[in-house]
């Protein structure tokens, strides 16, 4: 069972960007959205990410943004991966990826009637539509798209696709052993559960929700042995 891998989305500081690496981050979110709280600038982008080490991950999360205003993302800094968190279409997040050459993530915004065969589909229509598609990443459904801190029903994610989704929404040092253990998923997105203020993240909040992840990934290891023994 591998470690979860865990994303901390939202930084616009270069303190916050420091206590997220330093705590054990795999990756960092930086949001291109104008309208978000959390809204960095490729320019303000561009000084931030002189401060990334290497091995962690930059992702630019997109909420429907034009190919120029993403090739500005890709041309002011490092960028391992996009984020399309808006309305995109399979087809634009083609286009899109294909324009700067990465991978991306598409954010499925769950709502109180989406089933898990909903999931599946919407998986598989966006690994249909581009080389460059990675995964989903869950999130819940807010008319703000994103960053609002709301938990949806995780029983409704089907178990064959827990081990290649992004889960986040609402995720806190309080419920994300829980959810680790619960669902299993690849990797863990937070922002709100780890803030002081929004956009304003707190460096003592994001060393409590990484070791709450571990204990998550303790529980699989604990089950693992105790299925390998009774066997
Ligand atoms: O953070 C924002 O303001 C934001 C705005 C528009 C779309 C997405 C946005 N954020 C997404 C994320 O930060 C994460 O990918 C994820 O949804 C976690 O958010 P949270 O529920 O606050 O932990």
């Amino acid at each position: 069972m591998p470690r979860t891998r865990i994303k901390i989305c939202g930084i616009t500081r270069e303190q916050d960007l420091h206590a997220a690496v330093d705590a054990g981050a795999d990756a960092l979110g930086f949001v291109f959205y104008a309208k978000s709280p959390r809204y960095v600038t490729a320019e303000r982008y561009a000084e931030l990410a002189r401060e990334l080490p290497p091995y962690v991950n930059a992702v630019a999360l997109f909420v429907n943004a034009t190919v120029d205003e993403v090739r500005a993302v890709v041309a002011a800094g490092p960028v391992s991966l996009l984020q399309f968190h808006g309305d995109e279409t399979p087809e634009a997040c083609a286009q899109l990826a294909q324009a700067v050459q990465r991978p991306f993530t598409r954010a499925f915004r769950v709502k109180p009637d989406t089933t898990a065969a909903d999931l599946l589909e919407s998986e598989t229509q966006y690994r249909a539509a581009s080389p460059w598609f990675s995964g989903l990443l869950l999130d819940t459904y807010v008319d703000a798209y994103g960053g609002a801190g709301k938990v949806f029903d995780w029983s409704l994610i089907p178990k064959e696709l827990a081990p290649r989704v992004v889960l986040s929404g609402g995720l806190s040092v309080h419920n994300v052993t829980g959810a680790v253990a619960q669902v299993r998923p690849f990797a863990v997105d937070i922002s709100s559960g780890v803030e002081a203020a929004k956009g304003i993240k707190d460096a003592r909040k994001i060393a409590a929700f990484i070791d709450a992840v571990r204990a998550g990934d303790a529980t699989h290891l604990s089950q693992e042995h105790h299925e390998s023994e009774s066997s």
